[in-house]
């Protein structure tokens, strides 16, 4: 049976933050593979600053190349609109068939969002959810107990998080020190850095 981590992010850039979430969430799940799936347009994100698609998902697949068991999704790059992750879960619903489960990945800052999410209990019955650990933000019990997440899932979801050593690491802080022109080094793995230098990503103006 396939266990499938799916990891949406508008991974505006990807950094060493999300590989790690990835790689624990593989490792201590015992998924199948993951699949990164950069957004189109992010639902609830300002479009300031969100970078063409192409090379987020460009990033993404550099960063990821050294790994087997990762793989980038280009299914809501191509999608017109806005990436609600109901649309994307019901197609992977289809490809991967019924005998695959589904487990999405979420940051603690995500999941407690979740109530403003398009059709989250539908959502909830089509997928697993795995949270993860975000410095400083820690899981919140009463959202998710008052949140449309159907019962059975939402008694799994503190039995399914998913540790990671703190890392307060984010897009937005890679995007404000290049854009000051300050050094990304570590950050990012080497060659997300060459790629952002290349296209001139994000750059001092
Ligand atoms: N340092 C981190 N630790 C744990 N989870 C993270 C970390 N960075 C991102 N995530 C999770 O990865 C997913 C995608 O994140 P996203 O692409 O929005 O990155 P971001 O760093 O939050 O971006 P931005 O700063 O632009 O908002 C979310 O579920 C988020 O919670
Ligand atoms: O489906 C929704 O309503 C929804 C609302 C907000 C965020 N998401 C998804 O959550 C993931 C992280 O979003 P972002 O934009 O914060 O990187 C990404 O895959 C989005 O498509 C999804």
């Amino acid at each position: 049976m396939m266990n499938i981590g799916i990891f949406g992010g508008s991974f505006n850039p990807i950094h060493i933050g999300h590989l790690i979430v990835a790689e624990e969430v593989f490792q201590q799940r015992k998924l199948s593979k993951i699949l990164f799936i950069p957004t189109g347009i992010s639902p609830h994100k300002e479009s300031g600053g969100l970078i063409d698609s192409f090379h987020r998902y460009e990033m993404v697949k550099q960063a990821i190349g050294d790994n087997e068991h990762f793989e980038v999704s280009d299914i809501e790059i191509k999608r017109p609109g806005k990436s609600y992750t109901i649309d994307t879960i019901k197609i992977l619903r289809e490809t991967y068939g019924p005998g695959s489960n589904l487990f999405l990945i979420l940051g603690t800052d995500m999941i407690n969002e979740i109530n403003t999410w398009k059709d989250i209990e539908e959502l909830s019955c089509m997928c697993h959810f795995i949270v993860v650990n975000r410095f400083p933000i820690t899981l919140n019990g009463e959202i998710i107990k008052k949140s449309a997440i159907s019962g059975e899932k939402k008694a799994e979801i503190e039995k399914l998080m998913v540790q990671i050593p703190s890392l307060d690491i984010s897009s937005t802080e890679i995007r404000k020190k290049l854009s000051k022109g300050l050094s990304i080094k570590y950050l990012v793995p080497e060659r997300v850095e060459n790629y952002i230098r290349k296209h001139s990503l994000y750059a001092k103006r």
